[in-house]
């Protein structure tokens, strides 16, 4: 464009002012049509691309429609498709009744533009599992607007994916393998120290448990002593947990809400737990040394110049080293593409909760099966015997162990859907559907794990033998092992055999650990971890559970000289558990077993003490009745008895103490001393005697006396049966108790305190007590005194 100012006075202001007019004219014309030419031709550009973007958007929805039409499944009951059916029914549930009616590949309309495909056929599964390679686009970002730009856990899948995928296996299934066993005591003790403290507080979670043992255990993997030496450990535990709780939610945003306060506050969270993680980096990368030995029993560093060669030997430390370069690689000190730490972060995400919540799964099927877990506990013992190390449990030489660890893991995998999707390509299975790119493809684990088809008529029971195969020593010939047929458990309990672990991946059906391309790389580095450290702790503790209804689990020590530990289990057990409402007894503290006294099984209990004492005293006491029973869970029942007897013509009460292992057939007397003389009182017989009545009136009686808390006990019964209440009354105490013999029957009066939901009321009583535990309230008052 030419300069529209004259030539002929160039340097004033005036010749700009002596413009031609005209020409003036001419080059605003020309700039505005030049304008107009430009936004036209802007115009026309966008509104290409805008048509050619929706035309291709167009293009694949059209092609979603059609291909997803051909996949079978039910049709869509409005134009939002299943998505009001899910909110009504679960999605698990949705799939099976499809999967019962479509077969093994259905679909879903989530929504008039996604398509939900679910596979339900193994075989399928793995195929389908191997072409479809990218995670979907929710999990992708519920991990980078948590940790930032990692590689693991992101949604499409590349070259930096599976690269990193096989340094993490390498390092996992290498050197850090072969230490597994060797979960170090500082984490025991961590674990142990932690349940110390909190039990101090209240009782405990059994989930809280599980989730700490499982953040333990990643730490030590990760971080090795720097892990227990920083200070600000629970700090991350309890800040992982809080970004656990709100990831999938934030993620959940089509666009990311910027403009929510609490969003600011989640990022302020992660942002804390970036810095933490950086600390543990770094004051790992300075006082990483590469061969450093550490005393199993005091854990204190010793300079060994000859290590080198035993590093990776079990026996060398009591502790994982993670390689130096393997956790700055990690950490992404070397790939500026990655936010530092965001890999450390993500794994440390994703390996609490999985670990976490198999370990839960497992102590309540531990609980729920204590057959299973006294055979763990003898496999534990037999290990034992072979090692010498106090820090070191031989998980192969525990199948039984390492089958319970699988078979949680199948009856309740970490999610009830594994998902994936395939970003850019369709792709055919072999079956002949073609899934289009975009929609989202699930395997509804939970059903395919509980199938019959896959794993026989006992899918939904829980059986670790469905993991072991029995083999039989043939003396002579080769020596070799040749599998043994029938049922594992019962040639087992012939003891004609030994057990050998199968590979559970050899079942195309077990996917708790996914399966493909974007499989779980962690499965045998963290099944041996949970197995090592649950031998630790079924080594010391017997796990029970107290109260069925308010579902306590509790460990007991095996022997009494160590704490027992009380934990809460929110959820609840498995059909297959039997529900329970009467207290059985109380941790630690001794629990009265109401009516016991007058049981056969109490009575054969007293007598074995009775006989117990006449043996090692060489006494000739002679057995009359239980007056009082109790009971305390240690490892077995230590049941407190208070009995009567007859010794040298004159009635005693000795207290007694038997100590019950079922499991171990073992019945032991732990102590029989003298509890003094018998007071005349009421008895059992002697209120059940007729009188001429002419007594000699009301009279205070025991009140643990058996017949005195007999009629209790019916009171409260009849009062619950005449109450309104839905809220079950439970006795606290009988405060006082009289009782009058009358001419067929006795009279006792009793004040008892009763609990109803978190009301303490009390309540005068009459009962009427016609021998052979016929019992009727003649009377009752609320007292207010
Ligand atoms: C009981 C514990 C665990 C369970 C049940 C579990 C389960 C899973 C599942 C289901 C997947 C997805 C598989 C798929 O889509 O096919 C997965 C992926 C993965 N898991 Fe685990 N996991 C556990 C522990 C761990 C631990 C402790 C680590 C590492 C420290 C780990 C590292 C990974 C990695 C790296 C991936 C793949 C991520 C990717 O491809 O981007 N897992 N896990």
């Amino acid at each position: 464009m030419k300069p529209c100012i004259t030539t002929s006075n160039p340097n004033t202001f005036l010749s700009f002012l002596s413009w031609d007019s005209v020409s003036c004219d001419q080059t605003s014309r020309f700039l505005r049509d030049y304008a107009v030419w430009e936004i036209n031709a802007f115009l026309w550009i966008s509104l290409i691309t805008i048509t050619f973007l929706l035309t291709h958007k167009l293009f694949k929805l059209f092609k979603l429609w059609t291909q997803g039409r051909k996949i079978p499944g039910p049709p869509c009951p409005s134009f939002y498709g299943h998505f009001n059916t899910i909110s009504k029914q679960s999605l698990t549930e949705l799939l099976s009744d499809s999967h019962g009616e479509y077969g093994s590949v259905v679909r879903l309309w989530l929504g008039p533009t996604q398509l939900l495909v679910s596979i339900k056929d193994p075989q399928l599964i793995k195929e389908m599992l191997l072409k479809a390679n990218d995670k979907l686009p929710l999990t992708g970002k519920a991990f980078r607007l948590a940790f930032g730009r990692s590689t693991l856990f992101a949604s499409p899948f590349d070259k930096k994916v599976e690269k990193r995928r096989e340094s993490l296996a390498s390092e996992l299934n290498g050197r850090l393998l072969e230490r597994v066993n060797v979960i170090p005591t500082k984490a025991m003790d961590c674990i142990m120290e932690r349940l110390h403290q909190t039990i101090g507080k209240g009782s405990i979670d059994c989930k809280m448990v599980s989730q700490h043992m499982a953040f333990t255990f990643l730490g030590a993997t990760l971080f090795g002593d720097t892990f227990f030496a920083s200070s600000k450990a629970t700090i991350y535990e309890e800040l992982l947990a809080m970004v656990a709780k709100d990831a999938c939610f934030w993620a959940s945003y089509s666009v990311t809400p910027f403009w929510k306060r609490g969003f600011w506050r989640y990022q302020q969270l992660c942002t804390k737990l970036k810095c933490l993680t950086q600390d543990l980096v770094q004051q790992y990368s300075k006082s990483y040394k590469p061969y450093r030995h550490m005393d199993p029993i005091s854990h204190n560093e010793t300079a060994n110049a000859g290590m080198e060669a035993t590093v990776g030997s079990k026996s060398c430390s009591s502790i994982f080293l993670p390689d130096n370069f393997f956790l700055k690689d990690l950490s992404g000190h070397f790939n500026a593409r990655e936010e530092p730490c965001g890999n450390i972060m993500s794994l440390m995400f994703h390996g609490c909760l999985t670990t976490g919540g198999l370990i839960n799964n497992m102590l309540v099927r531990l609980v729920t099966h204590p057959e299973i877990q006294h055979k763990i506990y003898s496999e534990i013992i037999m290990a034992r015997k072979g090692t010498e190390a106090s820090n070191e449990h031989d998980t192969e030489k525990m199948p039984l162990l390492l089958a319970t660890v699988y078979e949680s893991a199948r009856l309740m995998p970490s999610g009830p859907l594994l998902q994936r999707c395939s970003l850019k390509h369709d792709f055919r299975l072999k079956s002949g559907v073609i899934i289009p790119a975009g929609a989202i493809l699930v395997v509804p684990v939970q059903l395919v794990q509980m199938d019959d088809s896959c794993w026989g008529n006992d899918a939904a029971k829980f059986n670790p033998y469905r993991f072991l195969s029995i083999t039989e020593k043939i003396s002579g010939s080769l020596n070799e092992d040749i599998p043994l047929a029938g049922p594992v458990e019962e040639l087992i309990n012939q003891r004609r055999g030994s057990f050998v672990l199968n590979n559970p991946n050899e079942n195309p059906a077990f996917l708790p650990f996914g399966s493909g391309t974007r499989a779980c790389v962690c499965q045998k580095f963290v099944t041996r971890g949970i197995a090592t450290l649950l031998a630790f702790l079924l080594e010391q503790y017997e796990i029970l559970i107290l109260f069925y209804c308010h579902e306590i689990l509790i460990f007991t020590a095996w022997t009494l000289d160590i704490g027992s530990y009380c934990l809460n289990q929110h959820d609840s057990f498995s059909a297959e558990s039997t529900f329970c409402s009467e207290p059985m007894a109380t941790l630690g503290g001794v629990h009265p077993s109401h009516g016991a006294e007058n049981s056969v099984e109490t009575e054969n209990l007293a007598r074995f003490a009775v006989d117990e004492h006449n043996k090692k005293e060489n006494a000739l006491v002679e057995f009359v009745r239980v007056v009082k029973a109790s009971e305390q869970v240690v490892a077995g029942t230590l049941h407190h008895l208070t009995v009567e007897v007859m010794d040298a013509g004159k009635k005693k009460l000795y207290e007694a103490k038997v100590w019950v292992k079922p499991w171990l057939n073992l019945k032991e007397l732990q102590e029989f001393k003298h509890a003094g003389d018998c007071s005349p009182s009421f008895t059992a017989s002697d209120l059940g005697v007729k009188k001429d009545g002419h007594g000699p009136g009301l009279q205070a009686v025991p009140t643990h006396d058996p017949v005195v808390q007999d009629a209790a006990n019916h009171a409260l019964k009849t009062i619950q049966q005449r109450s309104n209440s839905l809220v079950p009354y439970e006795l606290k105490e009988i405060v006082h108790a009289k009782a009058e013999e009358l001419e067929d029957f006795a009279k006792l009066e009793m004040l008892l305190k009763v609990k109803r939901g978190d009301k303490e009321e009390k309540f005068k009583v009459e009962v009427h007590h016609k021998g052979e535990g016929t019992y009727h309230l003649n009377n009752m008052e609320p007292d207010h005194s």
